[in-house]
């Protein structure tokens, strides 16, 4: 059975570089444009596969349009298994991307990923009740991921939880999983009126916010921590989070501790920026060995 399962969303990005962002009513030339698969849920799945040898399941939805497809194909190609996605007859899920000035822009249509429910998860109980780490974003619905956070609870199966983008009911999640990984925009709409260090000491080890270029912050039982992000030649950074959250939570299953799995997810997400596409940059453990501030004491096999 698999050691890690994602349950969330799954889609293609379609991505617009462009110099000049368009105003009302105006019309401008981009630089170049893209069509490369991603969804947060798709994303870290992909960026832990890259890490373990061990299994990583896909849990989701996809539509029977040629998006549906090629994301198919692209699973097979970084060896996550997919026999729990769904094809259902919808449009796949899509988010449109405008990459200008080192910085994302993204709607998304959700389609297919609208579909996954406790209904549909039917078949995938097994699967989740066998993994040793759940991870959830809010790219699927709200009802979907607390049903499975619950279910996780009751059979002793550590969630890993992206509140990714932010929405008002995060909040209910809080109590059924181990690991919460805001950015701070999202961190600051779950608690608009606290400081970040008084929310990060309510929850030590628990609460894990990304800063962007800033880092990561935490508390570690003691005291707040801060690690530095590792500056890069940026080319584009969409997927940093999805690439920090999967190698976050793929160093926990190897039993490293959270400043340990930490600072080994800011070296991923440090090289995931200096490539092309969310899934682009997602480094190999052998990368990631490589790098000077890898840790030997870490001991990853
Ligand atoms: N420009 C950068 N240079 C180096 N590291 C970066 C940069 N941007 C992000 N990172 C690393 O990636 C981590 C996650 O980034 P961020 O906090 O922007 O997440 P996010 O908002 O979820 O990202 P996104 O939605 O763009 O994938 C950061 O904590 C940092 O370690
Ligand atoms: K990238």
């Amino acid at each position: 059975m698999g050691k890690i399962t994602v349950v969330g969303s799954i889609a293609m990005d379609l991505v617009t570089r462009t110099l000049r962002v368009p105003k009302a009513g105006e019309t401008v030339f981009g630089q170049d444009f893209s069509m490369v698969p991603g969804g947060k849920g798709a994303n870290q799945a992909i960026a832990m596969a890259r890490l373990t040898p061990h299994e990583v399941n896909m849990i989701g939805a996809i539509g029977t349009d040629a998006f549906g497809q090629s994301i198919s194909e692209n699973f097979e190609k970084n060896a996550v298994l997919f026999k729990n996605v769904g094809t259902i007859p919808q449009m796949t899920g899509i988010a449109q991307i405008t990459l200008f000035d080192e910085d994302n822009r993204i709607i998304i249509i959700p389609g297919a990923n609208n579909s996954v429910s406790t209904d549909s998860l039917k078949g995938s109980w097994e699967i989740i009740k066998n993994s040793e780490l759940v991870v959830l974003q809010n790219e699927i619905t709200h009802a979907t991921n607390l049903a499975v956070a619950k279910f996780c609870r009751e059979n002793g199966v550590k969630v890993l939880y992206n509140p990714a983008p932010a929405r008002p009911t995060d909040l209910e999640m809080f109590d059924f999983v181990d690991y919460i990984t805001p950015n701070e925009h999202e961190c600051k709409a779950l608690f608009p009126d606290d400081s970040l260090s008084s929310v990060l000491t309510k929850y030590p080890n628990k609460l894990i916010v990304t800063l962007g270029v800033a880092g990561v912050t935490f508390h570690d039982g003691q005291e707040v921590q801060l690690i530095p992000a590792i500056k890069a030649k940026v080319v584009d950074t969409t997927g940093a989070g999805d690439t920090f959250n999967g190698a976050f939570g793929f160093a926990l299953t190897e039993n490293l501790s959270v400043t340990d799995s930490v600072k080994f997810a800011v070296i991923a997400s440090h090289l995931s920026v200096q490539k092309f596409g969310a899934q682009g940059g997602m480094p190999t453990l052998k990368e990631i060995k490589e790098h000077k501030n890898y840790e030997k004491k870490w001991n990853i096999k």
